[in-house]
């Protein structure tokens, strides 16, 4: 039969094990058009914008779509990774795609990622696992905390392009993390590490989490009920006080009420309660992105100095660090159980 078929046909090929990390996405250059572009794609998104779309559209698309690219493209020219021309989202998501494929090249793994908005398009990187032959895919959605707007429209994505399949593989979905005690483990060493290299002590160490409106908690979100369990298992971890690691929630979006306390409030009323030195860290990313390089180590350091503080310092994510791979590797090691 195999005759007939061209060479780079799935049925003629090995069956081979697909693990996409999936993240959210990136524009891909930081000018006006290209800012959005992705900006677009991403607030489209009724996971992630729930206001009824003929009340959404005109504010997207009248409103938003005018101005926000403008200053969203200035944020991102200030940390754009210069060697590869590209956001640092890409090149760290990709160093972690590099990093796990080679530790898993001997399981006969294919590791490729994805992004939900922007490229690599989450359809375009299916497609092409399929045609090398994996029959078996993994997703992993690299979200420790599961929230509807990230990990769950990252998940619809793979399956609208894997419903358009005739040959669809068969597929698994990695849970959230976010009381994995290797991830515990792994994001208390990062802070206990990371807090030991500065030159000064912290007053307070604080956990910093990407926000969203608290209408999504009413509706049962479990994004808010995670992140506060991944601070206080790592305070567990580490032994630390309860008022030594604070949970805050930053990147606030219109002007309906998210998650409290937020970020930008706390760093600038810190200082005036005596806790002059901080440092910080987001526990809800992955890899380093705008929202950490820009909006926390940048934007919050000014807000958090010009209110008086003395020592500010940001603890990166886990990125493609040895300890964050092998946390990574073990997670897809036990989500493939039964496949390898
Ligand atoms: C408007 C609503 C938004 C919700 C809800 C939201 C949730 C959410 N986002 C992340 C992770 C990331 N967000 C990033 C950027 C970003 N997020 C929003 C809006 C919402 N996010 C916008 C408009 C942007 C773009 C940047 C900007 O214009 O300010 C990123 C970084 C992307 C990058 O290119 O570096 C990440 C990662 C989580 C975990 C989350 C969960 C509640
Ligand atoms: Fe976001
Ligand atoms: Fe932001």
């Amino acid at each position: 039969m195999s005759d007939s078929l061209p060479a780079n046909h799935p049925i003629v090929q090995k069956p081979k094990i697909g693990v996409v990390l999936l993240n959210l996405g990136t524009p891909d250059a930081t000018d006006y058009w290209s800012v959005r572009r992705y900006l677009k794609e991403f607030l489209s998104d009724p996971r992630v914008i729930e206001t009824p779309k003929w009340l959404w559209w005109p504010i997207l698309n009248l409103a938003i779509l005018s101005f926000r690219p403008q200053k969203s493209g200035h944020a991102y020219a200030q940390i754009w990774d210069q060697r590869t021309n590209e956001s640092p989202l890409r090149v760290i998501t990709r160093a972690q795609t590099e990093n796990l494929a080679q530790r898993m090249a001997g399981d006969g793994v294919v590791v490729e990622y994805a992004m939900r908005y922007g490229n690599p398009s989450t359809r375009s990187v299916l497609e092409k696992l399929q045609a090398q032959g994996c029959q078996k895919i993994l997703l992993v959605p690299l979200y420790p905390q599961y929230s509807a707007t990230t990990t769950a429209t990252a998940n619809d994505k793979a399956f609208e392009a894997l419903g358009k399949m005739r040959w669809q593989p068969a597929v698994r979905t990695a849970p959230a993390y976010f009381d994995d005690p290797k991830y515990i483990e792994t994001l208390g060493n990062s802070i206990r590490d990371g807090v030991a290299k500065l030159d000064f002590e912290p007053d307070v160490v604080i956990t910093s989490y990407h926000g969203m409106p608290v209408e999504y908690l009413e509706r049962g979100d479990p994004y808010h009920c995670q992140c506060f369990k991944t601070t206080r298992l790592v305070r567990e971890y580490l032994g630390w006080d309860k008022s030594k690691l604070m949970v805050t929630f930053q990147s606030r979006f219109g002007p309906t009420k998210w998650l409290e306390p937020y970020t930008d409030v706390t760093l600038g009323e810190l200082p005036g309660k005596g806790m002059k030195k901080v440092a910080i860290l987001a526990p809800a990313f992955s890899a380093d992105c705008i929202e950490t390089l820009e909006e926390i180590a940048m934007q919050g350091k000014d807000t958090f100095m010009e209110a008086g503080g003395e020592q500010f310092a940001y603890i990166p994510c886990l990125n493609d660090s040895d300890e964050g791979m092998d946390m990574i590797e073990a997670m897809v090691r036990r989500e493939l159980g039964g496949w390898l």
